[in-house]
């Protein structure tokens, strides 16, 4: 363990992050700059959430569907670590429009592969899969493991399926170092208002703020989803690629199954305004997952990593969050 914590050894590892912007980009950068890597990444638009820690990164844009852009970035950059994190993420937008995130998520990872593996620098990559690739999961398959079937129940379970056995075969024909994560659901600071823990948090903020109604809108609250924190996640990624072995995939969740409803009682506890609760339709998907809970034995056994912060320190920090983006939002106006 004390290897990939030793800052100095890895003053001249670079490391390049596609997704570097977003929610768990920007805490993976963070992590990584303070164990010592030099740390670049690919932007769409801008800097997002690593404009904060800009001047320490190298930061280059491009489009991931677009090969040329892709491979001109990384043979630039020639990284001896590839994080491949960009993807279309929110799973009720891939039933809107199914071609943009299978076409997303699934040729910009072709783009990634397909440029590293004319690289002279050969570098080992992470592909992030998702918990939504194993998809409908039989009571009696829980906790799910490794070797649970893959039966997605939505185009983006589809892509990540597709994400996954793509860099088993990249590992598989070429010998590529590609190590395979499926993380589980992760919350925590700047995740996006569209998923759950950041949806009913901000809404809270901005009752509370009294800049909304106090009528808290809310899905399917009887989902039981493996929550853990984003920060444990990108400690997660880090280990697996230093430490776990080329072509194997490795659950990446707390092991423990809550309900929806759970986290939303978990948040309201944190406030002392009073709520009324509703359902709105639009919330509700045309199918749902109705219980996920990861077996994480195996990453555990291969790297020592454990989740280490705790549900209802992660729910607090998701709702100071917003309630800092709530106050810099009406202060500044
Ligand atoms: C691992 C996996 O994790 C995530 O996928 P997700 O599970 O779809 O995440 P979510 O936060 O959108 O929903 C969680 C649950 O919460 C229910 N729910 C109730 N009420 C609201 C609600 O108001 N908003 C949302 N978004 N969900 C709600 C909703 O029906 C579902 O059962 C992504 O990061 C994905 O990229 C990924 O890979």
């Amino acid at each position: 363990m004390a290897r990939v914590c030793d800052k100095r050894s890895k003053r001249n590892v670079r490391v390049f992050i596609t997704g570097i912007s977003g929610f768990a980009g920007s805490f993976l950068a963070e992590h990584l700059l303070a164990n010592g890597y030099e740390v670049w990444g690919l932007v769409h638009r801008g800097p997002g959430h690593v404009a904060h820690i800009q001047t320490q990164l190298t930061l280059r844009q491009g489009d991931i569907t677009d090969f040329e852009s892709v491979y001109a970035v990384l043979a630039e950059c020639r990284p001896a670590r590839i994080y491949h994190l960009a993807a279309q993420s929110f799973v009720p937008r891939s039933w809107e429009n199914p071609w943009e995130t299978l076409e997303n998520n699934i040729r910009g990872q072709l783009n990634v592969l397909e440029a590293a593996r004319r690289l002279d620098s050969a570098p080992r990559i992470l592909v992030v899969g998702s918990n939504e690739a194993y998809g409908r999961v039989q009571p009696n398959e829980l906790p799910i493991s490794e070797t649970t079937p893959f039966r997605p129940i939505s185009p983006y379970g589809v892509s990540k399926a597709t994400q996954d056995l793509m860099g088993y075969q990249y590992w598989a024909t070429y010998g590529m170092h590609v190590v395979r994560v499926r993380p589980f659901n992760h919350i925590g600071p700047r995740q996006s208002a569209q998923f759950v823990a950041a949806a009913f948090a901000s809404q809270l903020a901005e009752i509370e703020a009294g800049v909304r109604p106090p009528v808290l809108y809310v899905g399917n609250l009887d989902a039981k989803r493996d929550f853990s924190d984003v920060r444990d996640v990108v400690r997660a990624y880090h280990l697996a690629l230093e430490e776990g072995t080329a072509g194997e995939v490795y659950n990446v969740g707390s092991g423990e199954a809550r309900s929806v409803q759970s986290l939303l009682d978990t948040l309201l506890a944190f406030t002392s305004v009073e709520v009324r609760v509703e359902r709105d339709p639009a919330r509700m998907r045309p199918s749902d997952i109705p219980e996920v809970r990861a077996d994480i034995r195996k990453i555990q056994a291969t790297t020592g990593w454990a989740p280490e912060i705790p549900f209802e320190q992660s729910v607090r920090d998701v709702l100071d969050y917003w309630r800092q983006r709530v106050r810099a939002r009406f202060h500044s106006s």
